[in-house]
């Protein structure tokens, strides 16, 4: 069971909240004068990942005092529950155990006393043996040709890790096409299946419960083109195979379940890249390559179970978080990455802190008091730069921003990298300085405009500055590293959940959606109008049955 303290009643929040207002008047150019050891103090290097937090509105105290918050709130407890295999997704009764995929240590990892450790090797190893017929061309379509597209049909957690991960990991891929098929809109999968070859193609339908309506319409209207266009019934366990937990469905279907890989309850959807879902990453770059991607994550594991807290990378970017958030009432958190391959990366997250965290009730099942899970959202820079940052360095709202780069380009091509990063380095440096009306001033004058002029513009030339930045500075993009950073940032959405005493590994709100539209698509069957909902859902569903056939 995980602990349920009121973060607001602690000792650690009522004095944050003082300090809050002696903090507030400070920037963080000024803090940086005042302490010669900021960066040192503020800044730590796991793995060739650097952490650099030391341009936030924090010091000493702040941080001892958002540490001293985890430890009231018995972090330190619910991350031994988590490893240790403890149901602490307490409203589905599971475990979560995300970790365990990536598990290298060699212990055991127990789940009502069963040690899971064998299943999700004898799942990697299946895993490994196809990943490698496929990619050898080992592995014959219908027609006796090799495989030369994947098309994995999945949404949410099983769409959308894989595409983050395979675009990120672009550079180590090899010859298989990939696609991803996730929208219940028919042109998605139209689309994509005019592109592709039935001898050629394997279909990876992937779904956790495999009932999710989008993936498995996809999934019947993938399988109706693979027959139409010659195929045999028969042929289909050449060209089908499912990612899911749910054989019976999987079976079913039509999939043989020789070709189902398997994963469990205790993985939820959004962390489930790490299992069976990831085998279009384990195709599209190799087994070996996935593998360390694995070990990349098991790294940031580890790290996370056994750091002491003040050098825990997602012990501290989430109480930076919960102090943007409670105390500044910052609504959002932008996730900037100068990587064109993780142009996917900010898109992940979202659902992975907004559907875990986006909850307003605690784990007392009393409504919250206070803000929880960020809105998150975020594009590669410098694109970023030319379309939204304006409104992070001039508008009126707080928006802490995780700037994320490599030192090493995969396409090194003449100054583009240097070019790059130099404007990743200047971001952060202007979201922090600013610009004085002095500084504005003396560039005015020196442009030789009037003093008029002078007086009539500095005001919009003039930038506060003191906004929050963190820099996440990688050696390079490798397939380890990139594990290692998805798992501290799924560890941060963790450390918040815990704060905010909140269930993370949930998601009923989402259930809503589906069940409703599951009820109102009968009713859209015949022309007839519809009376049966609030006038504003008649309305449209009515005007719909009007146009829809004129
Ligand atoms: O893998 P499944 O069962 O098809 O579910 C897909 C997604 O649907 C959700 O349940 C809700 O969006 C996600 O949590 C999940 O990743």
């Amino acid at each position: 069971m995980l602990p349920t303290i009121n973060f607001t009643e602690t000792n650690a929040y009522k004095y944050l909240a003082d300090h809050f207002i002696a903090i507030n008047e400070k920037n963080i150019k000024q803090l940086f004068e005042e302490d010669a050891e900021r960066f040192e103090k503020f800044s730590t290097i796991f793995n060739d990942i650097l952490l650099d937090y030391s341009k936030n509105r924090v010091d000493d105290t702040t941080i001892a005092l958002l540490l001293q918050l985890a430890r009231e709130c018995k972090l330190d407890e619910a991350i031994k529950a988590m490893f240790a295999g403890e149901a602490i997704n307490q409203t589905e009764d599971r475990a979560v155990l995300h970790t365990a995929l990536r598990n290298f240590s060699g212990k055991p990892v127990l789940v009502d006393g069963k040690n899971v450790m064998d299943d999700v090797h004898a799942v990697l190893d299946k895993m490994e043996t196809f990943s490698n017929q496929i990619i050898s061309g080992n592995w014959k379509g219908y027609t006796g040709k090799a495989i030369t597209d994947v098309v994995n049909i999945g949404i949410g957690g099983s769409d959308l890790g894989p595409v983050m991960v395979t675009e990120a990991l672009k550079a180590y891929k090899n010859h298989l096409t990939m696609h991803f098929v996730s929208n219940i809109d028919g042109t998605h999968i139209a689309e994509t299946l005019k592109t592709v070859n039935p001898e050629t193609t394997l279909f990876l339908v992937a779904s956790k419960t495999f009932t999710t309506q989008e993936t498995m319409t996809n999934a019947l209207t993938a399988k109706s083109w693979f027959l139409d266009k010659g195929a045999k019934e028969a042929d289909v366990a050449k060209h089908f195979a499912a990612l899911s937990t749910n054989a019976k469905d999987v079976a079913e279907f039509g999939i043989d379940t020789e070709n189902m890989f398997g994963f469990w309850d205790w993985v939820g959807g959004r962390y489930s890249l790490w299992s069976a879902i990831g085998m279009p990453i384990a195709l599209s770059i190799g087994f070996d390559n996935f593998k360390a991607l694995l070990k990349g994550a098991h790294a940031a594991d580890e790290h996370f179970e056994n750091t002491p807290f003040e050098n825990n990378i997602p012990v501290i970017l989430g109480l930076l978080g919960v102090w943007y958030i409670n105390f500044f009432d910052a609504e959002t958190q932008a996730i900037l990455p100068y990587d064109q391959y993780m142009h996917r990366f900010a898109a992940y997250f979202q659902q992975g802190d907004m559907e875990s965290n986006g909850k307003h009730v605690d784990r007392n099942g009393k409504e919250v008091t206070y803000e929880t899970g960020p809105v998150i959202w975020g594009e590669p820079g410098t694109n970023g730069q030319h379309a939204f940052y304006q409104l992070i360095h001039q508008g009126t709202r707080l928006i802490p921003c995780d700037f994320i780069a490599p030192a090493q380009s995969l396409n090194p091509i003449g100054e583009h990298h240097p070019i790059l990063l130099s404007n990743f380095f200047a971001q952060t440096e202007a979201l922090m300085n600013g610009k004085t009306k002095e500084q504005v001033i003396e560039e005015l004058k020196k442009d030789g405009k009037s003093a008029e002029e002078i007086e009539k513009l500095a005001p919009f030339k003039t930038f506060d500055g003191n906004r929050p930045t963190n820099s996440i500075l990688l050696k390079k993009v490798t397939p380890e590293s990139l594990g290692t950073l998805i798992a501290l940032y799924e560890h941060k959405i963790f450390v918040q959940g815990i704060i905010w005493n909140i269930f993370s590994f949930d998601q009923w709100g989402v259930e809503l959606g589906k069940q409703l539209a599951k009820s109102i698509l009968p009713e859209l069957k015949d022309d007839e109008p519809v009376h049966t909902h609030d006038a504003s859902t008649n309305g449209l569903i009515n005007q719909y049955k009007n146009w829809r056939n004129s």
